[in-house]
């Protein structure tokens, strides 16, 4: 970045757009192409919280920006790169604390530096401050399932029916609070770094603050992880000295959980990137694992006490967080996605003690990974029984169990008219027992 684009906010601008046309043309998450552009951008941390900002509201907003877009374009336009820049300059007027003269400036810009949009510079200008000059009328017309793509929108609703779905797509629209885990007294860090203490025993941050900088973070008193994401670990219940395996560990929020609670854990991932950063976590946390970088699939030896296979999976339910998930995954990732989770829990039924436990979790609302995944594990397994969950093990959040005795946590949980607590991940966990042979 040269001194110019630091004057203008050009820089940050640029991050967002390149970041948005990038994970829509290569569906791969925001966060790794942030990650991989910042390097080349290399920015000041302040801009790059900036661009990331822009982003993430673009894609939270995605289906209500096309729509305000498309009604103010009058010939249309089929060029996509054209359609996120104007998109991000939207997302700035709409919903970010920019002033309007800075988000149409620097869009314009962009196009002129672009060999391809140069022709587009007046357009940019002449629809973006329509944009500003129609935010009122915009924001009170838009419609809560814009931001909801179809495939989405048509799965919830044949799942959830169409109340629950409207309430999860409502609560979409929302940022995630962040939330911590803590070793020590709930009560006591909540005092100490201006949060609540949840049902569940999560500390809720309520401010948005540097987590570095919280009192506790270098002494590795508490990590980050979402409330709804807290909980498989516990629910597997792991006693000092039992060997757990965690199979899909790293980066090993539930792996510390074990740990804390003196477990002999084994954390297991496929990428060794991702350990690599587990092991990191735990340093920071003085805990202790054996880490494998190895496909689960693969896993051998004796077996263990307790398994928590914590699979890969469309992560649909961490939307509020990662909304890029819900124009980045299709109906056929969550199919191959569905063959991958059974082949794990069939190798964590193999690898698993008579008496031993496991705890099958997905961060995803949907239920070929989660409801569906649990049935037909019982059937393969005649083994296994479920052990279900108690509304007493998850801070009595009855509304988070099943019929059928798994946690199914939705997004808009914990919000209610009269406390708003900010909603939980959407999670799916069962929970079974290897019976003893004869
Ligand atoms: C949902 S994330 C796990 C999050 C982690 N349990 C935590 O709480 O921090 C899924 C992980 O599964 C890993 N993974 C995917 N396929 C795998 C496989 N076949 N064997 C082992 N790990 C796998 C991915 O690398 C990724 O780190």
């Amino acid at each position: 970045m040269d001194s110019s684009d630091r004057q203008t906010g050009l820089g940050p601008r640029r991050l967002a757009w390149r970041a948005v046309n990038e994970t829509l043309k290569r569906r791969v998450p925001l966060d790794d192409v942030l990650e991989e552009l910042a390097a080349e951008e290399r920015l000041s941390s302040r801009d790059e919280a900036l661009a990331r900002a822009i982003a993430i509201v673009t894609f939270r907003r995605l289906g209500t920006l096309g729509w305000a877009l498309r009604e103010r374009l009058s010939k249309g336009t089929r060029d996509e790169r054209l359609l996120h820049l104007l998109a991000i300059g939207a997302a700035q007027i709409l919903f970010l604390d920019v002033p309007d003269h800075a988000a149409v400036d620097t869009a314009v810009q962009l196009a002129q530096g672009d060999h391809r949009l140069r022709h587009a510079d007046g357009l940019i200008n002449a629809v973006l401050r329509r944009v500003a000059r129609e935010r009122d009328a915009i924001l009170a017309a838009q419609d809560p399932w814009l931001d909801t793509p179809d495939w989405l929108a048509k799965r919830w609703s044949g799942q959830y029916g169409e109340a629950i779905a409207a309430r999860i797509a409502e609560a979409h629209r929302t940022t995630a609070s962040v939330d911590l885990t803590v070793k020590g007294d709930a009560s006591l860090w909540a005092e100490r770094v201006d949060g609540l203490v949840l049902p569940t025993g999560s500390v809720r941050l309520t401010e948005r603050t540097a987590i570095r900088d919280l009192p506790g973070y270098a002494e590795g008193e508490w990590w980050v992880q979402d409330a709804a994401a807290a909980l498989p670990a516990r629910l597997l219940r792991p006693q000092p000295g039992e060997r757990i395996a965690d199979f899909c560990a790293a980066p090993g929020g539930k792996t510390a959980q074990l740990a804390f609670a003196g477990a002999d854990v084994l954390a297991v991932d496929r990428s060794a990137r991702r350990l690599k950063r587990l092991e990191e976590n735990l340093d920071r946390l003085g805990l202790k694992a054996q880490t494998l970088a190895i496909d689960a699939e693969k896993l051998e030896g004796p077996p263990f006490d307790g398994i928590l296979l914590d699979a890969p999976c469309s992560a649909t339910g961490t939307i509020r967080r990662h909304p890029d998930v819900a124009w980045t995954k299709s109906n056929e990732d969550i199919e191959k996605l569905a063959g991958l989770q059974s082949r794990l829990l069939d190798k964590a039924a193999q690898l698993l003690k008579d008496g031993g436990r496991l705890v099958y979790c997905t961060c995803s609302l949907e239920a070929e990974e989660g409801e569906q995944q649990a049935a037909h594990f019982l059937a393969r397994h005649p083994e296994f029984v479920r052990l279900p969950i108690e509304a007493a093990e998850i801070g009595n959040l009855d509304e988070c169990v099943t019929e059928q005795g798994d946690l199914r946590t939705l997004p808009f949980h914990l919000i209610s008219p009269t406390s708003d607590r900010g909603g939980l991940d959407g999670f799916f966990a069962a929970r079974f027992v290897k019976r003893s042979a004869g």
